[in-house]
Order: structure tokens, then C-alpha cells, then sequence
């Protein structure tokens, strides 16, 4: 439970009595739980998260889950007792999944994939769901297109080369150099150190989509002159305000009267959009499929017992952990 923001320390263990289920809702006996970088904007409320989240406190942490069923609300017909599901839940929900038992709308979840465990089920739908929306609902991506994507190397941008690649795309990515082998076995043509390489020498030809997990001018810069006129820039930072036309023009205006957008399309032909994550069950079955099918997966680097929930955190907010990182409920 989260009654205030703060560092890990703010995270209190409580008990609770389970609200009663309305119609649409499932009641999941939680087994495991991902960490995402939005539970550390949900937990600190730093910067833009404070006015976003403020009005949620007290809330429950935790996006990502899977578990088993354990009741039904009077109209769920996709799920019974018993079975093993997994699902995500958006950042403006309460009540998130760091809970014994979570109550999930019947349209946030889907039977998990048989073939893998709890855990590495907890650590693809957050992940998966926002590299779908940025792809599929927002660029559009369709076979044969190349798309590159900016941060291989973490869970949405390693999603993202794993959906492109299923759908046909010729993917491309920048990622650090522990994270290659990876992309290149997931599908990716080319495979970026970003660190050792010059990106723009290293990287040939134009791309239809670049999705950017990383954000920031500098990045932005070198994605946006990868697009082919007529492609679609996505970029899951939402505070990225740095423009080119921050400098070319006006400081911060540009940006201030939501103007970027229409300054891309003007000065460079490109669609430049802002994805977020969203909790979609057509996206969710997608996701499921590829898993069973092995062809989606999202490696887990470090597994804690819920009650180790504060370490977590630490561990992964200060870049201990690089990879994903799950709690385990017993
Ligand atoms: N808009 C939305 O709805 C959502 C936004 N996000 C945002 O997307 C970002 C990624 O999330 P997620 O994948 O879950 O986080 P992870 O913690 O899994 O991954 C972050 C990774 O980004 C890589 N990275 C850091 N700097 C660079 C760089 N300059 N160039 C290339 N790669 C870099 C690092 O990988 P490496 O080791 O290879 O350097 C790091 O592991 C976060 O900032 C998150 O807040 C996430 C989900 C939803």
C-alpha cells in the first residue's frame, strides 16, 4: 500500500478486506508481479507523476500480474475458477497487484501462455501491451516495413523487436552492448551498440516506424532523420519536450502549444505521436499467442519474495539490476 510518495521505504505492508467484485471483475489469486518503471513514477510522484498520480493515493502498486482465478463477478463468462490467467492494468487504476489477491477487470486479462511460468508471464503484458499500442495502433505497422527501435535493450523496446518481427517488419535497433546477442536472436537485422558506434554511420537506409523508449533531444534528433517522409516517429516519453524547434525556433513554445506534432509533419513529412501503455485484451490474446508460440518472451533477470518488495525496488531503481525484475507471491 502507498499512502504517500516517497522512496522504497514509503511502501507499507497492510491487511485489508477484499471489496466486493462488481459484475465485470475478476478476483485473481496473484503468484507473480513485474516491476516497471511506471511503479517507481506511481511510488515517488516525482515531477510529472505528482500531479498525475496525487489524486490516487492511498493506491495499490503493481501493473503487471499473473495468478489464478478465484471468483467471478455475475457477468464474466471468459474466465472460471481455477484457471491461470495473466493481464495489466493502466496507471490511473487504484488498485494495482503487489496483493495477495487482485481484483482485475475480466477485459485487463486473458489465460496466461501454458508453456511458461508465473513469473515469466508477469514480465511480458506491461511491456508487451505498450510496445503493441506503439506499433500496431499507432504507426501501423504492416509486413515488409522497417521499423527501428530505439532502446533494444530494455522490456518494451525488446517486445517491440519481437512484435515487428512477427509481423513481417525488418527491425533495426540501438541497444548496449550486452543486449545485441539478444536482439540479434530475437529477430533484428542490425544491432546497434549505442555506446561504442556512431549510430548514424553505423544504421543505413530510412525507416517506416522508429518507436523511441529512451526519449530526450539528442535521440530524438537521430530517430527523426531515420523516417521516411510519411513515417510515423512514436515515442513513449511523455515529458520529452526538447524539439529540434526548441532551438530552431521559439525555446519550450513549440512544445508549450502542442505544436511539435504539427511541426514535424510541416518541416519533415513524419507523423510524431505519443504512445501510452493500454490495457487492450485484443493486444493481450496477440501477446499470448506469440508467447505460446515462442516467439514473444521477456527474459527475467531477478526474482524477489514480495515481502523483499523495498529491495526490489532499490535494486532495480538504481540500476543494480539492469534486466526485469519480478516478485513472487507464495
Ligand atoms: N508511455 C508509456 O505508456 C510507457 C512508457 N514506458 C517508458 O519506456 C521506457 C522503457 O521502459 P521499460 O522497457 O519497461 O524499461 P526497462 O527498465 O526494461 O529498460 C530500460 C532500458 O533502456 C535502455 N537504454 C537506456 N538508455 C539508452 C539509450 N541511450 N539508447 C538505447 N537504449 C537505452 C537500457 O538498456 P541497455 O542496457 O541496452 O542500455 C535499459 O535497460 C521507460 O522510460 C518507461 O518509463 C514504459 C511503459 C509504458
Amino acid at each position: 500500500m502507498l499512502r504517500r510518495f516517497g522512496s522504497p521505504e514509503v511502501l507499507e505492508f497492510v491487511d485489508k478486506p477484499l471489496p466486493h467484485l462488481k459484475d465485470d471483475e475478476v478476483l485473481v489469486r496473484t503468484r507473480a508481479v513485474s516491476i516497471n518503471p511506471i511503479d517507481f513514477a506511481m511510488r515517488s510522484g516525482t515531477g510529472y507523476g505528482y500531479s498525475v498520480f496525487k489524486r490516487l493515493l492511498p493506491l495499490i502498486l503493481g501493473r503487471d500480474i499473473s495468478g489464478e482465478v478465484v471468483a467471478v463477478g455475475a457477468s464474466v463468462q471468459s474466465f472460471t475458477v481455477g484457471e491461470e490467467v495473466f493481464g495489466a492494468l493502466h496507471p490511473s487504476v487504484r488498485r494495482g497487484t503487489y496483493t495477495d489477491y487482485a481484483i482485475v477487470s475480466e477485459f485487463h486479462l486473458t489465460q496466461k501462455p501454458k508453456s511458461i511460468t508465473h513469473e515469466e508471464a508477469s514480465a511480458i503484458p506491461f511491456a508487451a501491451l505498450t510496445a503493441w499500442r506503439a506499433l500496431k495502433e499507432t504507426a501501423k505497422i504492416r509486413e515488409g516495413e522497417r521499423v527501428l527501435v530505439i532502446g533494444g535493450g530494455g522490456a518494451v523496446g525488446f517486445a517491440a523487436i519481437q512484435l515487428a518481427v512477427a509481423h513481417g517488419c525488418q527491425v533495426v535497433t540501438f541497444c548496449s552492448s550486452q543486449s545485441i546477442d539478444r536482439a540479434l536472436a530475437a529477430g533484428a537485422e542490425q544491432a546497434v551498440d549505442y555506446i561504442a558506434e556512431n549510430i548514424k554511420l553505423a544504421i543505413k537506409g530510412e525507416f517506416d516506424a522508429v518507436l523511441d523508449t529512451i526519449g530526450g533531444l539528442k535521440t530524438e534528433r537521430i530517430g527523426i532523420n531515420f523516417l521516411k517522409r510519411g513515417g510515423h516517429y512514436v515515442t513513449l516519453q511523455a515529458d520529452a519536450r526538447s524539439t529540434v524547434f526548441d532551438i530552431l525556433m521559439v525555446p519550450g513554445v513549440s512544445d508549450l502549444f502542442g505544436m511539435k506534432n504539427f511541426n514535424y509533419y510541416c518541416y519533415y513529412g513524419i507523423d510524431y505521436s505519443y504512445a501510452f501503455m493500454e490495457s487492450n485484451c485484443f493486444g493481450l490474446e496477440e501477446i499470448r499467442d506469440l508467447s505460446e508460440a515462442g516467439r514473444l518472451y521477456i527474459p527475467v533477470d531477478r526474482t524477489f519474495p514480495i515481502a523483499q518488495v523495498k529491495e526490489a525496488h532499490e535494486a532495480k531503481e538504481k540500476r543494480k539490476i539492469l534486466g526485469k525484475v519480478v516478485l513472487e507471491f507464495s
